[in-house]
């Protein structure tokens, strides 16, 4: 179908979320189970871990620490049901335009179906063969780079290889890389530079040597403001040492852009392409991963495929009840929609996780940040809270004072791989043991009569007991989410992403919206394009309110000194 939109291919769905039967069940049970109280649930329930606990690819999933009891989460299960969950996902995987604002395909799923699998088809056409013929290409490249085979313009191996790209073409690429550190090539050192800020740039040519560096040039459009100057200007400075005859060993791109790409002097031999109907911020499973597929080989890239692969299978055929993507985002909705939470914090206790939380902003608030729904009509439902975060045990000595005895309830996802893959004694039980402490402590909390018994056992005066016990005091009964894969690899790393990628796509079709368009970026990039020339040509102050025209005035006083 090519001109689908949300309505026509869900002909089963409630019209809004709001309207469906299961939400306003939903509301009447929040209002009945607001004194739900966790400690006491798991007293009085000892098969509670048990009955909220599901894992699947590899991941294990406790979701016993939120605020469910099991007819929280029947009644959510009907809500995804009435709001037609299982066939718009199956729509999506059977390649239809569900993207209806850019008339596209969602079908970045296709790209880590094996070889052998049937695959994906749009408007008809499978898609399957054109994905492994990338791969295959892809993989060549990286190995030869990997091997040394492929050398720089004086003949020496490739040391140094920079990312040039921004949002989607940076936020996955850099945090698998990080995420999958320890499978990485020992020779290679990867970069990754986003910013149009040439900090960032600046700061990394004064490191790297131009004989032994790549440049990957990666963006889906190819016209990204960011990217194309970053580009620029490192092809300027590579110019300055090697020749426009070398540009080939040290410059390729990924992009579905092939006329930019040539125009910008990319050589097509030397560009990965892939498929408008790969979102970006989906994309890391594309060309748009050959910095992974360099740092741990081809063989490693595909396992990272595999793992999002049995993700997909998982979420396409487990019921329900069962279905991790559909759990993760039911307690979601539950949180955000029913209990007023607007925001999750998300919690990787493994260092190499540490560009997680910021992949996973642009992945849920790219996708779920939106205010009306896939027909246009403005929604009468909350939609994707804040989503922020930092690793463990980082985060606890920072903000977790306010997780804890802040006015905000704020859930968190709590992310850990039991084993480690570094051998220093003890430091794998610290970190285990202050994650689960941080939930358990959320959830237990501390009541007055305890903190006072302690005190009052320390010998402290009744005064001093009175005056500190409500500082000292844990509301708890706070939710969280427990994610553990047993080991952080290519294959669970996979398959965690492409979980939180199905959580988004199932609340995106309960809320109503359409998750993978991004219109709310356009405004603020064609503003900056017109005050950009205002900056070198002067200001045209009628375009502008008295503050940006302020603005713009004092930077260009700046920007004329002789030192600029
Ligand atoms: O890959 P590109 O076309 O350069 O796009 C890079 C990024 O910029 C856009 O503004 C979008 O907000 C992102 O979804 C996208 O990933």
């Amino acid at each position: 179908m090519s001109d689908s939109s949300f309505a026509s291919s869900t002909p089963s769905a409630s019209p809004t979320a709001a309207s469906s039967v299961a939400w306003q069940a939903l509301q009447q049970h929040a209002d009945a189970t607001r004194g739900l109280q966790l400690r006491q649930a798991f007293a009085e329930h000892p098969e509670r871990f048990d009955a909220l606990s599901e894992q699947a690819a590899g991941i294990f999933l406790d979701y016993s620490k939120n605020l469910v009891t099991e007819d929280t989460m029947r009644l959510l299960f009907s809500l995804a049901r009435e709001r037609g969950v299982e066939a718009r996902r199956d729509a999506m995987f059977g390649g239809e335009r569900i993207n209806n604002t850019e008339d596209r395909a969602v079908l970045h799923a296709a790209l880590r179906a094996p070889r052998e699998v049937a695959g994906a088809t749009v408007d008809g056409r499978p898609v399957g063969a054109e994905v492994h013929a990338v791969l295959d290409r892809l993989g060549q490249c990286a190995e030869s780079i990997r091997s040394g085979a492929w050398t720089g313009y004086t003949g020496k191996a490739i040391t140094d290889v920079v990312n040039i790209g921004i949002g989607g073409s940076y936020l996955g690429p850099k945090m698998v890389c990080q995420a999958l550190r320890t499978f990485a090539h020992p020779r290679l050192s990867m970069h990754f530079v986003s910013n149009v800020d040439g900090h960032d740039l600046d700061a990394l040519l004064t490191r790297v040597n131009p004989e032994t560096t790549l440049f990957i040039i990666a963006s889906k459009t190819f016209t990204t403001q960011e990217t194309m100057m970053n580009a620029q200007s490192a092809r300027s400075w590579f110019l300055q040492h090697g020749e426009e005859k070398d540009l080939a060993k040290h410059f390729v791109a990924v992009s579905t852009n092939t006329e930019a790409v040539t125009a910008f002097g990319i050589d097509p031999a030397n560009m990965f392409g892939f498929w408008d109907w790969v979102g970006g911020r989906y994309s890391v499973w594309s060309a748009i991963g050959l910095p992974v597929a360099i740092a741990v080989g081809a063989d490693g890239f595909r396992e990272f495929l595999a793992g999002a692969h049995a993700m997909d299978e998982h979420f396409r055929a487990a019921p329900l009840e069962r279905n991790l993507p559909a759990i993760l985002a039911l307690i979601g909705i539950w949180n955000r929609n029913f209990l007023g939470m607007s925001s999750i914090s998300i919690a990787p206790y493994h260092q190499d996780l540490a560009s997680l939380p910021g992949y996973l902003q642009q992945l849920e608030m790219e996708s779920n940040g939106k205010h009306v729904d896939a027909d246009g009509k403005p929604l009468t439902v909350a939609t994707c809270p804040v989503i922020w975060g930092d690793t463990g045990t980082n985060g606890q000595h920072a903000y977790f004072q306010l997780l804890h005895q802040g006015t905000d309830v704020i859930p968190v996802d709590f992310i850990a791989s039991l084993a480690a893959a570094h051998a220093l004694p003890g430091h794998q039980e610290a970190l285990l043991a202050n994650c689960f402490a941080q939930s358990e402590a959320l959830m237990r909390g501390k009541t007055e009569d305890e903190v006072r018994a302690e005190l009052a056992g320390q010998n402290m005066s009744a005064e001093r007991i009175a005056a500190l016990a409500p500082h000292r005091t844990f509301p708890g009964n706070r939710p969280s989410t427990m994610l553990l894969l047993d080991a952080l690899t290519p294959a669970s790393l996979g398959a965690l992403i492409a979980l939180y990628e199905h959580k988004v796509f199932v609340q995106g079709v309960i809320w109503g919206v359409n998750s993978f368009d991004q219109w709310g970026v356009e405004l603020g990039k064609v503003l900056a394009k017109t005050i950009m020339n205002e900056l070198v040509a002067g200001p045209n102050t009628k375009a502008h309110d008295a503050s940006t025209n302020g603005l713009i005035a004092r930077a260009r006083a700046a920007l004329s000194q002789p030192s600029n």
